[in-house]
């Protein structure tokens, strides 16, 4: 016998949210299918229940144990308590999908009973609205059907990608972080058009399909971002002094700092619960 149906959220935060309402929406599963296990706040479970009309378990232990994928969606702060509050209910039959920061799948495997499948996901809010720019990767008892079965999921929420575990951590600074680095740079070009004397809603009309448009000629032309950038530079003209104004402060420096201490700080994360933390 392998997975049910059925999904098991441990954790009911933004992360959580963002899976549940987008699988919902893109019709992935049926409310009905979906539990959320809570620590102690009731209002968040009743929220979500509200919102999406999840599931109503009687019991946290059963809609763990019914579930054929449970989903972690802890703080790494809490998953060594979660792991010793709800782990001795998860069953070798069952896929377990973490998208936790920095924690490996051999760290979960390690606390939960021998030989469930753990899969390391790390997906970021834009799952919200079906968005999501996802990367996974397998554990020790990761099969290909786990790993296409999870691709499934979170093809549901947006696109999908497969990576060594090793490159996790930077996949969390990039595209786990990067939609944050995103609404910065909006923070920043908005508030510009305001400096410069633009209404924040013209501003903000102006950014935001800036940057639908320029995403939208990335992928539909699938031209290098080298090159369209050179086609809006005109010599002698306005953008070529924006983007030496830019390479004056570093911005792809900062960027790629960013994305490098982020990674570093995963790592990090992670490194507070190694394999060989007790169990
Ligand atoms: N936010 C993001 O953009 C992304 C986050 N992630 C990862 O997702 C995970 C969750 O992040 P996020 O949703 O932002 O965090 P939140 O703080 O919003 O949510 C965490 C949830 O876990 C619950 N929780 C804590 N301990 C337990 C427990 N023992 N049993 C059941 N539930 C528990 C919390 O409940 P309570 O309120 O009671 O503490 C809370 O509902 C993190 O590990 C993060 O690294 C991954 C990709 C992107
Ligand atoms: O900031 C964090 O730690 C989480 C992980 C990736 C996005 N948010």
């Amino acid at each position: 016998m392998r997975h049910s149906e059925r999904y098991c959220f441990i954790g009911a935060g933004s992360m959580a949210e963002a899976i549940i309402s987008g699988m919902i929406a893109n019709g992935r599963t049926e409310p009905a299918m979906i539990d959320v296990v809570i620590r102690s706040d009731r209002e968040r479970l009743l929220y979500l229940q509200d919102q999406y009309h999840i599931h109503c378990p009687e019991s946290q232990e059963d809609a763990i144990h019914k579930a054929g994928t449970v989903i972690l969606a802890v703080k790494p702060k809490d998953l060594l308590e979660a792991l010793q509050q709800w782990g001795r209910f998860i069953h070798p039959h069952q896929r377990v999908v973490s998208v936790i920061a920095g924690i490996s799948t051999s760290f979960i495997e390690q606390h939960l009973t021998a030989g469930v499948t753990v899969i390391r996901t790390m997906p970021n809010t834009s799952s919200l609205i079906g968005r999501s720019a996802t990367a996974l990767c397998g554990g020790l008892h990761a099969e290909k059907e786990d790993l296409q079965a999870t691709q499934e999921d979170f093809n549901a929420i947006g696109s999908t990608v497969l990576v060594d575990e090793k490159d996790m951590d930077t996949v969390t600074g990039l595209s786990g972080s990067g939609p944050a680095y995103i609404y910065y740079l909006v923070e920043a070009l908005e508030q510009a058009g305001v400096n410069e004397g633009l209404s924040r809603s013209v501003a903000r009309q102006l950014t935001l399909q800036t940057l639908l448009g320029a995403a939208h000629m990335l992928l539909e032309t699938g031209k290098d971002p080298t090159e369209l950038r050179q086609r809006v530079t005109s010599p002698g003209g306005t953008t070529m002094v924006g983007i030496e104004t830019l390479s004056n402060h570093h911005f792809q420096d900062a960027l790629m700092s960013a994305v490098h201490f982020a990674r570093k700080r995963s790592e990090e994360l992670g490194s507070a619960f190694s394999p060989s933390a007790t169990k």
